[in-house]
């Protein structure tokens, strides 16, 4: 869909709800914490800010968030399991505000990072922000899948490549499918007035995952850890906008 400039105030509003909401759950990401305890919060929270959890009941899916600890990929399922130190976890929030949705999540640690998982989530987060550089008008999907891909490779890691972004807006999950990797000048051409999520996910080993029998969480075959960041954007005339924004986006390591 080609949205028009009005469009992007109500994207403007849910998206920053739910990057609000992520900003507020922070503090929560402790040892011993279980990630049941973390969902609760957030479903409390949406309730409070008079917004709608998009993935509850979402395709049978009974949660306000999606919580990826360590070799989860994505789509991990909230429960009983305590959070140990050293663990890292992606919290996927998404909400919908006078029919608008938005759809970011970001990495935390509970306790202290190795230095393997901490270079794991700058390079993610990284190279989410290099693909977003290249969103303007005329700029390709390959374009914005080839700078992901370039960055995250160049540092010796991998890009997954059976899940996606997608275009958002009053709906949830719309086409095109936003691809983390691919070839510069291939793909779609971007339009102003677009909408889309783009939300790398990058392993420390190598690319390939599995669903496990719950039919939800997605893990890496290898084991290896995995990271994931994840905004929502519009494409504006001259570049493009975060609707997601948060100065809190990234974990800092004191
Ligand atoms: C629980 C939400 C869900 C269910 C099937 S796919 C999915 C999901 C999770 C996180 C997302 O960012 C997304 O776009 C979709
Ligand atoms: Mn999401
Ligand atoms: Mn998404
Ligand atoms: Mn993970």
């Amino acid at each position: 869909r080609i949205h028009p400039a009005e469009d992007f105030a109500g994207m403007r509003k849910a998206g920053a709800m739910a990057s609000q909401i992520l900003d507020e759950v922070g503090p929560l990401v402790q040892p011993g914490t279980t990630t049941g305890v973390l969902d609760d919060y957030i479903r409390n929270r949406v309730e409070e800010l008079g917004a709608t959890s998009a993935t509850i009941g979402y395709r049978g899916y009974q949660h306000a968030s999606c919580i990826s600890v360590n070799h989860v990929v994505c789509h991990g399922i909230p429960g009983e399991k305590a959070l140990q130190n050293g663990d890292i976890l992606n919290i996927d929030v998404t909400v919908i505000v006078d029919g608008w949705f938005g759809d970011t999540s970001r990495m935390y640690v509970a306790g202290k990072p190795s230095v393997k998982s901490q270079r794991l989530i700058q390079v993610t987060h990284d190279s989410l922000m290099k693909g977003i550089e290249v969103v303007r008008p005329g700029a390709t999907f390959g374009d914005v899948g080839a700078a992901i891909q370039t960055y995250a490779e160049g540092h010796r890691m991998s890009v997954v490549r059976d899940f996606c972004g997608h275009g958002l807006g009053r709906v949830f999950h719309a086409p095109p499918n936003v691809l983390h990797f691919g070839r510069a000048g291939k793909g779609p051409v971007l339009e102003e007035g677009m909408f889309f999520t783009i939300e790398p996910m990058i392993n420390l080993g190598r690319p390939e995952t599995k669903v496990l029998a719950d039919d939800w969480t997605a893990v890496t075959r290898d084991r290896s850890l995995s990271a994931q960041f994840e905004h929502s954007i519009g494409v504006t005339a001259n570049g493009f906008e975060i609707f997601t924004p948060s100065d809190k986006f990234f974990p800092v390591f004191d």
